[in-house]
């Protein structure tokens, strides 16, 4: 039986920061991650490093509904293959209900196959009270299943929202063990470990009784996310303003839960940075050099259902390529620091 994670959580509140934690420990086994993107363009499975078995992304749709065929098929042939993974971690969509993934092991050709051993939830602890009412019902379903919840951005949250959270939480949840992250820095036995407590399947109702979405209304089921949640995604293959893009994402309309991608700026030409929006933080790393893939900036955003803002988006994230100045071959990094070194040589042998 291959033991199988399933991280969970909602839009943006670690689960790839804590995938690539784990993955990068020092592990012997051959562990085979699964990450699953909501939107159209496939962000996390390119942000995901350090995998010693097979890495895997489902995106365009949820495991939990849309595409959960396609997640028993991939587990299938996956597990059959001749280097079968010793473990398997299965990052869910932020909008999906981990009782529904889990589900898909408990029925099936996957049922003797895989065994579900922990379910680990990570919280955005300085957004959790910010949370849109209308969403409430799915983070309780990603939260009452849980075997452990990572109380996660400890570092951006101040110490009593993050005694509340915790109150709330324990109170709400008091079977979880609830652990407190930055950075989803947690040691990997913590995730793995099984917990003895009631089968997974016990746990929460069966999700087609409780699939509400977050419509606020539990008479309504049903099995599609595109009901509550859309998603828009969108390519500039013009070097941007990175300044000017960045303002854009600072100032979305609350109705927009998260974005994220790779950004082409003109002031950084030979690698893209990467940038998330959470909540409402704005966050941007260095990622990797373009080397000899084409640069663009890839850009995927999930809203509320029914936020009809995108068309003013597109327009708005158009002009930071048409208002930036052209690029010009700016070295960054290790050859901005080169160049540097090499006129500083120069002008010491001038003088
Ligand atoms: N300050 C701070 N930022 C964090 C922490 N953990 C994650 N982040 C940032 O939060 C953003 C979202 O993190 P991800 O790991 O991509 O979140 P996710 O849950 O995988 O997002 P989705 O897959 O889109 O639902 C990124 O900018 C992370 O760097 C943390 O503890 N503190």
């Amino acid at each position: 039986m291959i033991p199988v994670t399933i991280i969970s959580g909602f839009l943006g509140s670690g689960k790839t920061t804590l995938l690539n934690q784990i993955l990068r420990q020092k592990h012997e086994e051959r562990v085979a991650v699964l990450v699953n993107d909501f939107g159209a363009i496939d962000i996390d499975g390119e942000l995901v490093v350090g995998v010693s078995g097979e890495k895997l992304a489902l995106s365009g749709g949820c495991i939990c509904c849309t595409i959960r065929g396609d997640l028993q098929e991939t587990v299938l042939d996956l597990i059959q293959g001749e280097d079968a993974p010793h473990r398997l971690v299965i990052e869910a969509s932020g909008v999906s209900d981990p009782t529904a993934v889990a589900m898909t092991f408990f029925t099936g050709p996957l049922k003797a196959k895989c065994r579900v051993e922990t379910l680990v939830t990570v919280v955005d602890s300085e957004h959790f009270f910010e949370t849109d009412p209308k969403i409430i019902h799915l983070l309780d379903r990603q939260l009452v299943v849980a075997d452990l919840v990572l109380l996660n951005k400890v570092d951006v949250c101040p110490a009593k929202k993050i005694q509340n959270v915790e109150n709330v939480i324990r109170t709400e949840y008091p079977d979880a063990r609830v652990v407190h992250t930055r950075f989803a820095e947690v040691p990997r036995q913590l995730i793995f470990e099984p917990v003895m407590k009631a089968p997974i399947q016990d746990r929460a109702l069966s999700p087609l009784d409780s699939h509400v979405h977050g419509t606020g209304d539990p008479h309504h089921h049903h099995d599609d996310h595109t009901l509550v949640f859309d998603t828009w995604s969108t390519e500039i293959e013009a070097a941007v303003d990175r300044d000017q893009l960045l303002r854009v994402l600072t100032t979305l309309p609350t109705q927009i839960y998260r974005a994220k991608g790779f950004i082409f700026c003109q002031d950084m030409v030979d690698r893209e940075i990467v940038v998330h929006l959470a909540g409402r933080r704005v966050q941007q790393f260095m990622g990797k050099p373009w080397a000899d893939r084409k640069p663009s900036t890839r850009l995927v955003f999930i809203a509320r259902q029914g936020f009809d803002g995108f068309g003013e988006l597109d327009e708005q994230l158009k002009a930071c390529a048409r208002d930036a100045p052209k690029p010009s071959r700016v070295p960054s990094g290790w050859a901005a620091w080169k160049k540097t070194f090499e006129d500083r040589v120069r002008q010491n042998e001038d003088a």
